[in-house]
């Protein structure tokens, strides 16, 4: 489990920022992962601005919400750019569903984390072809702290890394749950794959 190096206190300690990425495949737990850290710091009494990209709308027009129904209050937006206009003071930002947000959320997150924020970023680290799903490449390259977590295989019931598509489209970008993606370990997923 991911244990906070320092929490609490970001201004009054001259806080440097940092970049802290969660990646995984669907189901793993990434939202799950993201709301804890986040609550952990609204408990610290720092003050936390949340922000989801507004294709987003599966669950909740405004909410983060993960698989098993967690859920914390988001601002959904349009461009990456924008999570710099209404991050304000707050001490820590939160990021779900990051690789739908355009290149532009690298500088946004360096930025962040420049000004003294406590930068906290959650997406899909493979597509449904199994290929890095940008811009989470270079997320994680200019993180402090990257943190992979693992679905179960819906075939074989051992550890997941993949998010097998079940339908024939080709997009990279399809919203789905349950009805349109399962979570494989490697070998489950080659042997399907289209
Ligand atoms: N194949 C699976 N492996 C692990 N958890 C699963 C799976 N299918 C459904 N879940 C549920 O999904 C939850 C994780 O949801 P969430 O945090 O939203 O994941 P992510 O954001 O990575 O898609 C788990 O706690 C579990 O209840
Ligand atoms: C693999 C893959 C997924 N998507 C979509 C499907 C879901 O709407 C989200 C991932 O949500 P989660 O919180 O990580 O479960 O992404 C996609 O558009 N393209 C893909 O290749
Ligand atoms: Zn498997």
């Amino acid at each position: 489990m991911f244990i906070e190096p320092s929490i609490g206190k970001r201004k009054s300690s001259g806080n440097k920022g940092q970049i802290e990425v969660i990646c995984g495949s669907m189901f793993s737990g990434k939202t799950e992962e993201l709301i804890r850290r986040l609550n952990r710091a609204k408990i610290a009494k720092q003050k936390v601005e949340i922000f989801k990209p507004s294709i987003d709308k599966r669950y909740d027009e405004n909410d983060v919400v993960s698989h098993n129904e967690n859920s914390i209050r988001s601002t959904p937006v349009n461009f990456a750019d924008d999570i710099l206009l209404l991050s304000g003071d707050c001490d820590v930002v939160g990021i779900d569903e990051v690789q739908f947000f355009d290149e532009q959320i690298v500088a946004v997150a360096q930025k962040l984390a420049v000004q003294g924020k406590r930068v906290i970023l959650a997406g899909l680290d493979m597509d449904f072809e199994g290929n890095p799903f940008e811009p989470m490449p270079k997320l994680m390259a200019i993180a402090e702290y990257v943190t992979k977590v693992n679905a179960i295989c819906m075939k074989c019931g051992d550890l997941a890394a993949f998010s097998f598509r079940l339908s024939d489209a080709k997009e990279k970008v399809v919203l789905g749950e349950k009805e349109s993606y399962e979570a494989r370990c490697r070998k489950c997923f080659y042997e399907d794959k289209k």
